[in-house]
């Protein structure tokens, strides 16, 4: 039986740009692909639209949104490490290299103990779920067989991901570390392995796939690498995901120890720049790696709350997308401290306004002279020139990220990063039904921020259809920076309820 959704929609359609529908009827197939979408709907033309479709009220289950609820595309996070939660939030007065080796690394090395992982993997992937993350690309520690355990619960669990195994081999303490690249190696394909033997459902898609995890180019040897890109191009279709200039003193080890010009060159000379590539952060890129990048088709998870947390510095998005390279968030937990993705498009809406008043700062001390250009975290940013000598910005370079950019950044974007854009990140037939039942209201959710606190919004009396799509607009915004998950109900994935605060499995 098809599942048909009535009321208010949010669906990103480009980086400038999305709908928003106060009056929109989905319906959803028993695979849990979009049949049909109609945009508005008057709540008495119900029973005209599904008629035209050919079904029967007694066809369909009918789920009517109530006041203060809408639907969005289920959030996707790019980028976060499963083995370093129970690390969350400590540590963030280090930079990158001192917090591995005095936090995440120790963080991580527990995770040789199975029933460790048993554990704890349980209320990692739970509460990942429920911060409405539909979509996920994890790493897990170097282990096998703790990572076999992750793979296992994101599969029952029913969330989409790509779950890899770290390889590193150098630069990393003694009880943690792989002792040779043929071990690293072969415990990597014995994990993609196991993830493709993992049970399929019988008419549904493959949601979890196995992901090429080379930690970063400081912790693979020069062999260790050669051997990954040589299982990446035997096999086009499987993703791989790293870290790539996060930090100043990572990209001049990197430099040093693979005696390359540029951190992106040290991956492509590797053949581990593809489209499916998942590059973390991306702090410290020129423009020239934006350039090699864009023209591999990687694409960059920005996690600006792990950026901050780190001291990082700001990752220059705008930049990114006017070079045309795919950009998605990510939590990077623990360099980040939220699990959430609202928190990363919170920070990256506030990283990117710091962005604009350097830039306006450093262009109004050039024009009274004598100041050398900079940059927020790179040496230079690389601009054709004007005629006065400024660089001229694109149309997203040093421009603070709208609502439209960071929805699609925290949905669409995320899917072209993971190169599911056909399947996921907006609403459209044929596409997966990939969701968020959000609300708003303070009573239903118990967070009174997202209302607002104004009396005179009383949405139990009731949304007028002239106002409603104002107000859409409006609940929105308030979600993405005042919500959590106590205002996520439903987290579906493929057409299943998979987390919320609506979701209890065991009642
Ligand atoms: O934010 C980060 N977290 C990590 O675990 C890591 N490893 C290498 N580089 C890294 N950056
Ligand atoms: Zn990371």
């Amino acid at each position: 039986m098809c599942t048909v959704y009535y009321g208010p929609v949010i669906s990103p359609q480009s980086l400038t740009d999305y709908l928003a529908l106060p009056q929109c009827l989905i319906c959803v197939s028993p695979q849990g692909n979009i049949e049909w979408l109609v945009e508005d709907v008057e709540s008495t033309k119900l029973n005209d639209v599904l008629s035209q479709h050919d079904y029967a009220p007694s066809d369909i289950t009918l789920i009517r949104l109530d006041d203060g609820e809408f639907l969005m595309p289920g959030l996707v996070d790019t980028h976060t490490h499963a083995c370093q939660v129970p690390n969350l939030g400590v540590g963030g007065e280090l930079e990158l290299l001192q917090w591995l080796d005095n936090y995440t690394f120790p963080t991580e090395a527990r995770f040789k103990d199975v029933e460790y992982a048993k554990r704890t993997y349980p209320h990692v992937v739970r509460r990942i779920v429920n911060s409405g993350t539909t979509t996920c690309c994890y790493y897990g520690s170097l282990h096998l067989e703790a990572t076999k355990v992750l793979a296992s619960l994101v599969h029952t669990a029913g969330q989409r991901a790509f779950v890899g195994k770290c390889n590193m081999n150098r630069n990393c303490p003694s009880n943690y570390i792989e002792p040779s690249v043929k071990e690293s190696v072969d415990t990597t394909l014995a994990l993609i392995n196991y993830i493709e033997e993992l049970p399929k459902a019988a008419d549904g898609e493959t949601l979890l796939h196995p992901i090429l995890t080379p930690r970063f180019a400081i912790s693979c040897t020069e062999e260790l690498l050669t051997r990954l890109g040589e299982v990446a191009q035997s096999n086009p279709e499987l993703a791989i995901q790293t870290h790539i200039s996060e930090n100043k003193s990572e990209v001049e080890l990197v430099k040093s120890l693979f005696k390359t010009n540029s951190y992106a060159e040290t991956y492509d000379k590797f053949h581990l720049l593809r489209n499916n590539t998942v590059l973390a952060h991306g702090v410290q890129l020129t423009e020239d790696e934006m350039v090699l990048i864009a023209k591999r088709g990687s694409g960059v998870a920005h996690c600006p709350t792990s950026n901050f947390y780190l001291s990082s510095g700001m990752a220059r998005v705008g930049m990114l997308l006017d070079h045309g390279v795919k950009v998605g968030l990510g939590t990077d937990l623990a360099g980040g401290y939220s699990p959430s993705i609202l928190a990363e498009i919170q920070h990256a809406s506030i990283a990117s306004k710091m962005l604009a008043i350097q830039a306006v700062d450093n262009k109004k001390c050039k024009c009274n002279g004598g100041h050398s250009e900079s940059s927020s975290s790179g040496e230079e940013d690389g601009h054709s020139r004007g005629r006065h000598g400024h660089k001229q910005p694109g149309r997203f370079t040093n421009q603070n990220l709208s609502i439209a950019t960071l929805l699609y950044l925290a949905t669409l974007g995320g899917a072209e990063v993971c190169c599911l854009q056909d399947r996921i990140g907006s609403f459209e037939q044929g596409k997966a039904f990939d969701a968020l039942l959000v609300s708003v209201r303070e009573g239903d959710t118990g967070n009174p921020a997202v209302w607002g606190y104004n009396p005179d919004r009383d949405l139990t009396h009731g949304v007028t259809a002239q106002s409603a799509d104002n107000n859409l607009i409006e609940w929105l915004e308030r979600f993405l920076f005042c919500g959590d998950d106590r205002n996520i109900k439903k987290v579906i994935v493929q057409g299943r309820t998979i987390g919320g605060r609506d979701y209890h499995p065991l009642r």
